[in-house]
């Protein structure tokens, strides 16, 4: 069979995203949406490897798309070392920073994984592109006013980066002549001042700013050493508590604002006040990153699955457009970032970086 179609796998907190392209068009594709229950049992992420695994191995049966037609695999990277953006091999070295999730644990690191699981099978190479762990910080940004933790880059690179070249785009401008703020409000949400192109600050997805669907963003942090040292709960279980556990699914037992939505047109108070939180949280973060950029914005774009929610988005507008205009860009696109990464190598436009060549070991 001709090798013809790239796989594009992108495991998310809450779906895993699958995909087949042929060059630059998207032949199929499929949102995988994941339960809470059936991702609560595994205590760490690349405990769900056969999980997924099988998930996508299904899909392509399903689809009749066997994987001798596959000329490359690309999973959206993780929390891997800090490293500059661009497509990158999966190497051996990758995987196992992956696994044990070097910079924390998240449904990304499994997309290096899982790309490099299939491809090895099938003779080709795997790869990740614009991983979650893209630093372009300025290094004010990286100070967090305890000497023995940095702040660190984890975003959503991917999305941020494409959704900032369509603005510009669709500006007829140039993106080095644009300062945006991204809301990508995703399973995980990243607020970030793209000053020029740059992601110059973040509050990172998995551990600061806003709560989001499953984690608990910033906490107070006296209170939060109280709980770790409560004794009520192991160091795993508190992990759990923060991520996966925590924002909307912590408080209302889902992580799906659509069900959540259907809650509040019930009348239900508490999901109102919860949902509604979200939001504010989501404002006010958006209001401090225009400070990194002194007030100089021109727009703010709303982007991710949570973007398709006016209840959201009317809440968010009505507290920044004072700001600088809104735009608003649902869902994601990641997919096809992923592809095009993947085919800027295969077409020898840009050269596949090594990640060991990026990061001190
Ligand atoms: N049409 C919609 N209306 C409201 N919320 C939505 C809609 N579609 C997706 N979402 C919500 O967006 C969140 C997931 O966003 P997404 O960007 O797909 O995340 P991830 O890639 O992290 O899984 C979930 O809370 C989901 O319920
Ligand atoms: C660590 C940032 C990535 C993230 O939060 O992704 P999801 O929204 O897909 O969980």
């Amino acid at each position: 069979m001709t090798r013809k179609y790239v796989l594009v796998i992108n495991p998310g907190s809450t779906s895993t995203k699958v995909a087949i392209y042929e060059a630059e068009k998207e032949i199929k594709s499929n949102k995988i949406t994941h339960q809470l229950k059936d991702l609560e049992k595994y205590a760490r992420v690349y405990e769900q490897y056969d999980y997924r695994l099988k998930l996508i191995y299904d899909w392509l049966a399903k689809e009749e798309i066997s994987t001798s037609s596959l000329v490359a695999v690309v999973g959206r990277g993780g929390l891997l070392r800090s490293i500059p953006g661009g497509t990158y091999i999966v190497t051996e070295k990758m995987i196992e920073d992956l696994k044990i999730g070097i910079q924390g644990e998240h449904a990304s690191n499994l997309g290096g994984i899982l790309a490099k699981g299939i491809a090895d099978k099938e003779g080709i190479k795997s790869y990740i592109v614009d991983p979650v762990a893209v630093d372009e910080f300025k290094d004010i940004a990286r100070i967090s006013g305890l000497k023995e933790i940095k702040r660190k880059s984890l975003i959503h690179a991917l999305n941020i980066k494409a959704v900032s070249y369509r603005r510009a785009k669709e500006l007829n401008k140039d993106l080095s002549e644009l300062n945006l703020i991204v809301a990508h409000l995703g399973g995980g949400i990243s607020i970030a001042p793209v000053k020029k192109g740059k992601m110059i600050d973040v509050n990172n997805a998995s551990e600061m700013g806003p709560f989001s669907p499953d984690r608990t963003g910033s906490l107070p942090v006296g209170d939060i050493v109280k709980l770790c040292y409560s004794g009520k709960y192991t160091h795993e279980e508190m992990k759990i508590k923060l991520k996966g556990k925590g924002g909307l699914s912590g408080y209302l037992g889902t992580m799906d604002a659509r069900e959540i939505e259907a809650m509040i047109a019930q009348g239900n108070k508490k999901a109102d006040l919860i949902y509604s939180a979200m939001a504010y949280q989501i404002g006010k973060e958006i209001g401090s990153v225009a400070t990194v950029l002194e007030g100089n914005v021109d727009n703010i774009i709303l982007t991710g699955g949570l973007a398709y929610s006016k209840y959201l988005t009317d809440f968010i507008i009505g507290m920044v457009e004072f700001i600088a205009d809104v735009v608003i860009y649902p869902g994601e696109d990641e997919m096809d970032a992923l592809n095009k990464g993947v085919l800027r190598v295969l077409n020898k436009e840009e050269k596949e970086k090594i990640y060991e060549n990026e990061v001190d070991l």
